[in-house]
């Protein structure tokens, strides 16, 4: 398998997530895969989509706070002796648009939660267009050391899908 066919099974399981979304006009449809690589292969942590978890929710913070979420006997498959902190810190982020940097509503941008928890890589399906505000969640996450790759292969089906309420 190459290098962006195993990568891009992940964004594209990203995508199925992002198809869950409720379409709205004010916000775009994201999906987004949390993959562990503490252990001997790497493991699906968790998954999220825009608005799943209740109030104006992101699908990268969703999927950061339903991996915090689980309970410590369950990280026993990533690694039995591993914390949340340390897994999230091997983890690689899918996500099929590019972290937010801003948000309208005020509230924490996706960029930085995915800082604070010192994910390794971060794959991104598309770049955020300027439809609502100027995104600079790519350039942040390289800033702060987090690898970003930008995976060629599902753009437009990644920008079609985040723009279904639009
Ligand atoms: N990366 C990302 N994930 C999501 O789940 C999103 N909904 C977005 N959209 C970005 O967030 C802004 C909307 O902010 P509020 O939810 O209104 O606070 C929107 O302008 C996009 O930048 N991005």
């Amino acid at each position: 398998m190459t290098f962006e066919d195993q990568h891009l099974k992940y964004l594209q399981l990203a995508l199925e997530e992002a198809k869950k979304c409720t379409p709205t006009p004010t916000a775009f449809c994201v999906g987004c895969v949390l993959v562990s690589q503490i252990s001997a292969e790497p493991l699906v942590m968790s998954t999220g989509y825009s608005r799943e978890l209740p109030g104006n929710t992101h699908a990268e913070a969703n999927a950061l706070s339903k991996f915090r979420s689980l309970p410590q006997e369950e990280l026993c498959r990533f690694d039995p002796a591993a914390s949340h902190a340390e897994i999230l810190a091997s983890a690689d982020v899918y996500t099929t648009m590019e972290p937010c940097s801003i948000r309208t509503s005020g509230l924490s941008p996706c960029a930085d939660a995915l800082i604070d928890a010192q994910v390794k890589r971060c794959f991104i399906g598309v770049g955020e267009p300027d439809d609502f505000v100027q995104c600079e969640g790519a350039q942040k996450l390289v800033s702060a050391g987090i690898d970003v790759v930008w995976l060629k292969g599902l753009e437009e089906e990644s920008l079609s899908v985040a723009r279904r309420g639009h």
